[in-house]
């Protein structure tokens, strides 16, 4: 595949970027944290996928673009809907008791090695995104629709 190269002069870097969102949702809470928050509540977790590029394909189907936004979307689709409709835990963040109720009655609970705030997922999107080859920007996670948390390097 051709790659037309859009960087014109030392110094100087022309990107294109691509921006989609897709959303997942999930229960959490926040163990150890003083407030509404340590109870298990519900997000519409909202992910957006900045990925850049300095060149785009020269041909075929995709000329002129840096990836097809369909195939962008399933890529991303694909990481996050495993979360869709489940408890999102933080590993040892819940009485072993009641994990086990919890997975008896046939509740969806994933666990997670990190404290599951929009920051963390934002870099955990981001690291799973970029092993699959992407370039990225950043990774933004709405927790809310006021409230969100990006991941950049
Ligand atoms: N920096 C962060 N702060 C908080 C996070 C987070 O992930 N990163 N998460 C929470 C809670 O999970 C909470 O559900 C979201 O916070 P909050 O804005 O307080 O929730 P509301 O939208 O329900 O707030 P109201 O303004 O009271 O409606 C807490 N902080």
């Amino acid at each position: 595949m051709l790659l037309l190269c859009t960087q014109v002069s030392e110094g100087e870097i022309n990107m294109y970027g691509l921006k989609i969102e897709h959303s997942f949702d999930s229960a959490h809470f926040l163990k150890g944290y003083e407030g509404k928050c340590a109870n298990i509540h519900g997000h519409r977790w909202k992910v957006e996928v900045y990925i850049t590029s300095k060149e785009l394909i020269d041909d075929g189907q995709q000329r002129a673009m840096i990836i097809d936004f369909k195939d962008l979307k399933k890529d991303v689709k694909n990481i996050i809907d495993y979360y869709d409709h489940s408890l999102i835990i933080e590993v040892n963040s819940l009485n072993p008791k009641t994990k086990e109720c919890l997975l008896d009655e046939g509740f969806r609970i994933i666990e997670v090695e990190f404290r599951p705030t929009a920051e963390s997922f934002s870099k955990y999107f981001y690291d799973i995104i970029r092993e699959k080859g992407y370039e990225l920007e950043k990774v933004v996670v709405y927790e809310t629709p006021n409230n969100c948390a990006f991941y950049y390097e």
